[in-house]
């Protein structure tokens, strides 16, 4: 993920690829290669909940390089001092998280800060305002990754893109099924967990079946 809005030879829309909930980084890393080996994915954030530091400075260190090798950005979920000692690419941070500005003095201007803005324009015009390098909307499905409190609907991501440079994401129970409205409705990137990790045919066809859907609903939008 290049920090600001997608480049030409970039498609409109890319994927942003998300953790299982818990991993043991050594079984995890041929899993995430395998991901990254599939097809574009522009992110990858590492989302350790209720996880001791230490384990997820251990996961920062197998698995970043599996994706910065890859020039596919490290981002760390909620932590942004461990992202910087880590070598991250950046921090991902909620409402009740590190704010954003604090996330920023920490990492710097360069790294990547994406702040959750759930269903609200306020919040995103606060985060956008700020400097934020992406605001993320959801969920706009129903999820079993987590307890989503909030429900975002498309017309949330055409409003903002008609509007604002920042980039958004969309998250929350995102299939290759279901993604067509969010890529229409102008979402920059789709952040998925269950989608590629819960796969039946594993993390690559995960891929594969979202940048093709990505493909399908951008050319369908085209005409
Ligand atoms: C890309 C992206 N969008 C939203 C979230 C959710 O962040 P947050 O509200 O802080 O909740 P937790 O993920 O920390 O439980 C996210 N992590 N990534
Ligand atoms: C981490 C996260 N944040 C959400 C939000 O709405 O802010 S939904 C979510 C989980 C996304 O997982 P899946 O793709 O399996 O539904
Ligand atoms: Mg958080």
């Amino acid at each position: 993920m290049a920090k600001g809005k997608p480049t030409q030879a970039e498609p409109a829309c890319r994927l942003y690829l998300v953790t299982p909930p818990a991993l043991e980084p050594a079984a995890f890393a041929p899993l995430l290669a395998e991901a990254l080996d599939a097809g574009d994915v522009a992110c990858v954030q590492l989302r350790l909940k209720d996880c001791p530091e230490d384990d997820i400075r251990r996961a920062c260190d197998v698995l970043r390089p599996i994706a910065q090798e890859r020039d596919v950005a490290f981002i760390l979920n909620d932590h942004p001092r461990l992202a910087r000692e880590a070598g991250c690419d950046g921090v991902h941070v909620g409402q009740t998280d590190t704010p954003y500005r604090d996330a920023r003095k920490i990492l710097g201007n360069d790294a990547i800060v994406g702040v959750t803005c759930h269903d609200s324009r306020h919040l995103a015009m606060i985060a956008g305002e700020e400097g934020a390098d992406y605001v993320a909307f959801g969920a706009f499905f129903p999820t079993t990754t987590k307890t989503a409190e909030y429900k975002a609907e498309p017309e949330l991501l055409s409003w903002w893109s008609e509007l604002m440079e920042v980039p958004c994401v969309a998250i929350g129970g995102i299939t290759a099924e279901n993604c067509a409205p969010l890529v229409t409705a102008g979402a920059d990137f789709l952040a998925v967990v269950n989608a590629v990790w819960g796969h039946p045919q594993g993390p690559g066809a995960g891929v594969r079946a979202l940048n093709a859907a990505i493909g399908a609903a951008l050319a369908g939008s085209a005409g």
